[in-house]
């Protein structure tokens, strides 16, 4: 007789958790706390956000990504919401996480987009203060702060390990809050008419070793 731990052929095979592509709590912050986000921040302070390809500097290329942001003190109240669903979504993945790096207010406008990208640099420079250097991020949150009918278009989407698409109306809807690993690619598809607010943060950690 043989012995192995290995499943036998006809097994099902067991996804593991960390194929999960992205968690969504749907319409999770209620609508009045959505506006009370977006009104927290004036127009008048957000600036036009910037990219950073391999190899490239950090630049404005509105081809590839085009909406107005502010960066956000990770300790104001919003911070709150975004460290609460990473918290909770990390009790999948375990990602070693040491906390909130980075907060983000962004508002696409008529053609505001955002092309296909993943969030987790392979290198960072970043200082998160007390949180420390040299960390990677490891969880990116939207939170979608608009109604789904004050824009058309500006849909978040996601793409799976093998390339298919995946698209999922409810992560339009105001309040809905999806937390994915950092190296999931996804994309904002250009806005058509209107404006979509959403608050977005990334859970920072010591790199892969
Ligand atoms: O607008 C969003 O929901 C996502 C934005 C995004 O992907 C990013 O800022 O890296
Ligand atoms: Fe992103």
């Amino acid at each position: 007789m043989i012995e192995t731990t290995s499943p036998a052929p006809d097994a099902p095979a067991t996804p593991s958790p960390r194929s999960i592509v992205y968690r969504l709590w749907n319409g999770a912050i209620p609508a009045a706390v959505c506006d009370a986000v977006i009104g927290a921040f004036d127009e008048e302070e957000l600036y036009d956000a910037t990219v950073q390809l391999s190899d490239r500097p950090v630049e404005v290329l509105s081809d590839t990504r085009k909406t107005r942001h502010t960066f956000v003190d990770p300790g104001h109240w919003t911070g709150s919401l975004v460290s609460h669903f990473a918290h909770l979504a990390n009790l999948l993945w375990r990602f070693d996480v040491s906390g909130l790096g980075t907060l983000s207010i962004l508002r696409y406008e008529e053609s505001g987009r955002f092309a296909w990208h993943v969030d987790a640099l392979t290198y960072d420079t970043t200082d998160y203060g007390a949180l420390g250097e040299g960390l990677e991020r490891k969880l990116s949150v939207t939170v979608n702060l608009s109604s789904p009918t004050s824009y058309e278009g500006g849909d978040l989407e996601f793409m799976n390990s093998t390339g298919q698409l995946l698209a999922q109306p409810q992560l339009r809807e105001q309040g809905s809050v999806v937390v994915f690993p950092s190296t999931v690619g996804h994309q904002v598809t250009p806005v058509t008419a209107g404006v979509r607010y959403a608050l977005v943060g990334w859970m920072v950690g010591p790199p892969l070793r």
